[in-house]
């Protein structure tokens, strides 16, 4: 057998044209892993309202981060890939859940190699049914319809692994070297409460209060929520940080349901309202920088911690395509190639 491994990234518009930000976000929002509840609810809301008004908006947004050579969440996804591909011993292909590269084309890419054995790599480092979730379950839909030869392994959440750890870590303290800052805010990105529930495989252990994400449980395995808090624990743990000076939120949420809280937007307000003058952010639920780094966090958040009264604002870039981290993701590729186990 020939092996091979396929990264996959969430994915972006075609180009800022709200048309093409149409098109994205209706695909994404009508997938039944992000949005949901049942077809015709889904569709009257993201068809019916939602992609009425939303695409000029995200539109403006995208137009403010966006690169010459195109979406920096795509342009870094590929960077990452090409490095990554050099020191395989396997090829490595590059895929987005929504938008293109597609799964599908991805597959073909490493099947046109010879591939048949691919080690499906979702980028992101927490489980999420609406991220890792939903990757794996259409990889398999097009492994079964288009190549029904192939045998998938998958890379599971990492959000503990040591190597992620300390290359997480690595970045803040040299991104945060020289900087001044009172407080270091974890933001990740946020999810429907009943997310959380309905990937609880002991339907009992998530109650999202102050103790579940702490209690030992085979739920945490799928808990958005317990991966988060454990990543930040561990990192707080490496750097050595002290108590009250780091924290987490959840950002980018959507619609009127509850999402997990707190909410790093109302989070930067009430820092700023308390006379915190120097933040510093990390947002390590995205292995690379995107709109919800570059726009809501770099200019959103700085903008509402100036409003109220901060002064200097700093964020750490995502992971991206640093050496360390080529490095790690290469290395576990390789190890999944001659066999060895992924974890430590
Ligand atoms: C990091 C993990 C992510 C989770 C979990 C997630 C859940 C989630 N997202 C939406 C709605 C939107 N997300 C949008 C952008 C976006 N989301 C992620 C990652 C996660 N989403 C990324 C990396 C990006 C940026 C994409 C880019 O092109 O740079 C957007 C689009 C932008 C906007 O209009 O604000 C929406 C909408 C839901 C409903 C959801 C549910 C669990
Ligand atoms: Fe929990
Ligand atoms: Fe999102």
């Amino acid at each position: 057998m020939s092996k091979g491994a396929l990264l996959v990234n969430l994915g972006s518009p075609d180009s800022t044209d709200p048309k093409d930000v149409k098109k994205y976000l209706g695909e994404f929002l009508m997938d039944e892993r992000v949005i949901d509840v049942p077809y015709w609810a889904r569709t009257l809301l993201v068809k019916g309202i939602i992609l009425n008004t939303r695409p000029k908006k995200s539109a403006e947004a995208y137009q403010k981060i966006w690169w010459d050579e195109g979406s920096p969440l795509i342009v870094l996804s590929e960077r990452l890939q090409s490095k990554i591909d050099k020191i395989t011993s396997v090829p490595v292909a590059l895929a987005m859940r929504y938008g293109s590269p597609n799964i599908l084309s991805g597959l073909q890419e490493l099947h046109d190699k010879g591939v048949d054995e691919v080690l499906i790599f979702p980028l992101y480092p927490q489980f999420a049914m609406a991220t890792t979730e939903t990757i794996l379950v259409l990889a398999e839909e097009l492994r079964k319809e288009h190549f029904p030869e192939m045998k998938f392994t998958s890379v599971p959440a990492f959000y503990n692994h040591p190597d992620y750890i300390r290359t997480l870590a690595n970045s803040i303290s040299e991104e945060l070297k020289g900087v001044d800052f009172e407080h270091l805010l974890f933001s990740y990105h946020g999810v429907p409460e009943r997310h959380i529930r309905k990937s609880d495989i002991t339907n009992s252990h998530c109650k999202i209060d102050g103790s579940c994400c702490k209690t030992a449980s085979t739920a945490h395995q799928f808990c958005y929520r317990h991966q988060c808090y454990e990543t930040t624990r561990l990192v707080a743990e490496y750097l050595e940080l002290k108590e009250n000076t780091y924290s987490v939120s959840f950002q980018s949420r959507l619609g009127f349901d509850p999402w997990l809280q707190p909410y790093t937007d109302r989070t930067i307000e009430r820092f700023g309202n308390q006379g915190m003058k120097k933040l510093a952010i990390v947002t390590p639920a995205f292995v690379s920088d995107c709109l919800e780094t570059l726009e809501e966090i770099a200019m959103e958040g700085e903008e509402i911690f100036h409003e109220v009264g901060g002064k200097e604002f700093t964020v750490v870039p995502c992971l991206n395509d640093r050496h360390d981290w080529v490095n790690v993701l290469g290395r576990w590729i390789d190890e999944w190639a001659y066999q060895k186990p992924v974890e430590a």
